[in-house]
């Protein structure tokens, strides 16, 4: 079926105890500009939840569904972790790959996008950790997949249960972490993100309004970032008036500290002051239609 003798499941890595975030977050921001003071910020989130990210339990859950999705249907690849920022580092995991006799690995990237955040700097990743190894195994990203059913189609039934658990008329709001204007590529994202959030309203709530807003700005206050931020976007949906809101996360793939912090706990907190009723869609995480996302892709590429 494939020219490819493994997949490799590509995250970004997060901390799995309280002696790790410091750590964690000097390793995401290295060279990237961000205010001290942000940092001791998202260490506090962090530390709300332990220390431990919830992205590493989620990538755990997404290599066994691809394992089995891999299993029902004859697809006899060995399944790779490695991350950009933490614990299994790629670079380990390459070496691991290497004295498996692996030599020509298709990855799969958490990130759905095209952008430099989102793809960009998996693709340099990549080149990085196989720098590392002597004769490290091919590796080839698999295509972007942000207009996938495998993708879309999670967040559609997601966004339509987010909606039932808020009143009739309730705006659809889909929120993406927000990069900085100057960005390489950054109309690209943008572009991809207005399409894919466009097919899931379509699907959801045909006919309806919805918005595409931004979370998790990081940058030095003075830098322009894509806006507007959902805790101010809620504000403008207050004052005109809107009766309800749902959320969906479609700039992500899974519940990972943004969507557990930024909208659980930030953003619901804004809407409860404000008494708009929130509720918040799920991301596709280890659902059966994505897991098979890696085996329709590697079957597409050679
Ligand atoms: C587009 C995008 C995605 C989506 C694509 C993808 O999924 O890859 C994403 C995902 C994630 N971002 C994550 C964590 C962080 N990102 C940071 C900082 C930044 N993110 C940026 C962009 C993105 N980030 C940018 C432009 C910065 C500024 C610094 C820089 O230019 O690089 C910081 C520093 C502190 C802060 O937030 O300021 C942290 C801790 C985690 C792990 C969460 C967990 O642990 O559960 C995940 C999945
Ligand atoms: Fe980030």
């Amino acid at each position: 079926m494939t020219a490819y003798d493994a997949l490799l499941l590509l995250s970004f890595g997060g901390p799995e105890g309280p002696e790790d975030v410091i750590p964690f977050l000097e390793n995401v921001t290295r060279g990237r500009n961000i205010p001290r003071e942000r940092l001791e910020e998202v260490g506090e989130h962090y530390h709300l939840f332990g220390g431990v990210s919830p992205i590493n339990g989620l990538c755990r859950d997404l290599k066994a569904a691809i394992e089995s999705d891999f299993a029902a249907h004859g697809v006899d690849l060995p399944v790779y972790w490695g991350n950009r920022n933490w614990t299994p580092y790629l670079a380990d995991t390459v070496r691991q790959m290497k004295a498996d006799g692996i030599r020509r690995a298709a990855a799969f990237v958490t990130s759905a996008y095209s952008g430099f955040s989102t793809n960009d700097q998996y693709l340099d990743d990549i080149a990085r950790a196989r720098d590392e190894v002597q004769d490290a195994p091919e590796i080839v990203k698999l295509p972007v997949y942000c207009d996938r059913p495998g993708f879309i189609d999670p967040f559609t039934d997601a966004a339509k249960d987010a909606l039932r658990r808020v009143p009739v008329g309730a705006r659809l709001v889909f929120t993406a972490h927000s990069v900085p204007l100057s960005q390489p590529n950054r109309e690209l994202y943008v572009a991809e993100l207005e399409r894919a959030a466009r097919t899931v309203a379509d699907g959801a709530a045909p006919g309806a309004p919805w918005d595409l807003v931004y979370q998790s700005r990081s940058g030095p206050p003075g830098q322009p970032w894509l806006e507007p931020q959902i805790t101010d976007h809620l504000e403008r949906l207050h004052k005109e008036g809107v009766n309800g809101v749902a959320v969906v996360p479609i700039g992500f793939v899974s519940d990972h500290m943004e969507v557990k912090y930024d909208l659980d706990v930030e953003a619901a907190e804004r809407a409860a002051e404000l008494g708009i009723p929130f509720a918040r869609a799920a991301t596709p995480g280890a659902d059966p239609r994505f897991a098979a996302l890696p085996r329709h892709l590697l079957g597409e590429t050679e």
